[in-house]
């Protein structure tokens, strides 16, 4: 078996709302397709991935330098050892091979999405939904499919006033959401913390608002706002200062005994373990946002597992960033604490497959095969358009 064809198109997924430290106008994503020769139900399988918000396509590097190297390896050498599957983990190795350590930036996205796209593959070629294959190779076999989610919005966007914003949120909580969250620090204090108020007048007992200031604050700003946001019971404070400040962040413990979150922007299991052992970050109470489709894909995503409980973290404390179903698998195949979403934005490439709904916070994940992108008809629909 072989992959005989990867795709890659880039696709705007641009939106006229900002947070604390970008705009969305001209945002885009890579969709890739891994075409393999395995044919299943009379068609080949096709893997797909794509890279979640934040970070721009990646067509160029994939085709200078990452398609051709899976493309010119000897085919048996990315099979597994009964040589009936893909091994996503030889694969990852081949993407890397002639990289030299550090620096993980934007090649750390391109092969997250290839990485995503190769999985989706192998798991259909299993003929199961990528949780269970997750579960069963990596667990006792029993993945939990009910999947906490969050509602992400609350963004910066021109006309915004406080009525809207509210009926933003009142309409994730009709949806069935619990937990909703909104950008700060694209604002002064005063008016992020009217604009706080203003969500919290419409929540309800056990609904929570979580705040994400996406590395806008130097330290003496980020604290003036641990001490402001220690007065609400907020779900958490994220990102406050640059990500990789990790002194920044480990000084907030003194000023916020509140729960926080960070790590979407580390994108590798040496930058996370960084945070791990500088940031101060409670293993009792604070959150994890790695993002595979930024970080190198669920092959590193695995070794950051392992890297979490060599340090005495549970992977429950992992809410990823990026609201794909990619992290949705994850979460519900090897125990996360849940995963994002962003109910209005980024379509059609975020949310859930269409018979999935939200209730009470949690999602049940359906018995799709692969990744069960093919559930999501808007998206599946793009898809296609790849691989026609
Ligand atoms: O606004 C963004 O860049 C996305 C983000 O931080 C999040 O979803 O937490
Ligand atoms: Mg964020």
């Amino acid at each position: 078996m072989k992959i005989v064809e990867i795709r890659e198109k880039t696709f705007p997924i641009s939106s006229p709302i900002r947070n604390a430290y970008i705009d969305f106008s001209k945002m885009t994503l890579s969709l890739v397709a891994v075409i393999t020769d395995v044919i299943r139900d009379g068609k080949p399988v096709i893997g797909y991935g794509f890279n979640s918000n934040g970070r721009y396509g990646q067509g160029t590097l994939m085709r200078e330098r990452f398609i051709p190297r899976l493309l010119e390896a000897d085919p048996d050498t990315l099979n597994d050892d009964a040589g009936d599957n893909l091994d996503p983990h030889k694969i990852w190795s081949t993407l890397f091979s002639n990289e030299k350590p550090g620096g993980h930036g934007e090649r750390s996205v391109a092969i997250g999405t290839i990485d995503m796209a190769v999985w989706d593959a192998v798991a259909k070629i299993e003929g199961k939904p990528l949780f269970q294959l997750l579960a069963d190779r990596y667990g006792d076999g029993q993945p939990d499919r009910r999947v906490f989610v969050y509602a992400a919005g609350g963004y910066y966007y021109p006309g915004q006033d406080h009525t809207k914003l509210k009926d933003e949120m009142r309409s994730y909580i009709d949806r069935g959401y619990t937990v909703v969250k909104k950008k700060i620090g694209g604002a002064s204090l005063d008016e992020d913390l009217r604009r706080i108020d203003s969500i919290l007048s419409v929540l309800q007992d056990g609904q929570k608002l979580a705040v994400d200031a996406n590395g806008r604050f130097d330290r003496d700003t980020a604290i003036t706002y641990a001490k402001a946001l220690s007065n609400y019971d907020l779900f958490w404070y994220e990102e406050p200062g640059d990500p990789l400040d990790f002194e920044l962040q480990a000084a907030l413990r003194n000023y916020y005994p509140n729960p926080m979150a960070t790590g979407e922007d580390l994108f590798s299991m040496q930058d996370a373990r960084n945070l791990i052992r500088y940031a101060g970050m409670r293993a009792d109470r604070d959150w994890l946002q790695f993002d595979c489709a930024l970080s190198y894909g669920l092959v590193e995503y695995l070794r950051t597992l392992d890297m979490l409980h060599e340090h005495g973290w549970s992977r429950t404390r992992c809410i990823p960033h990026g609201g794909h179903q990619m992290s949705l698998n994850i979460a519900a195949g090897l125990g996360l604490g849940g995963n994002e979403s962003y109910p209005d934005l980024f379509q059609p490439f975020g949310g859930f497959p269409d018979s999935v709904q939200v209730e009470n916070g949690y999602i049940t994940m359906p018995d799709l095969p692969g990744i069960g992108f093919e559930g999501k008809a808007d998206l599946y629909k793009v898809m296609q358009q790849l691989s026609a």
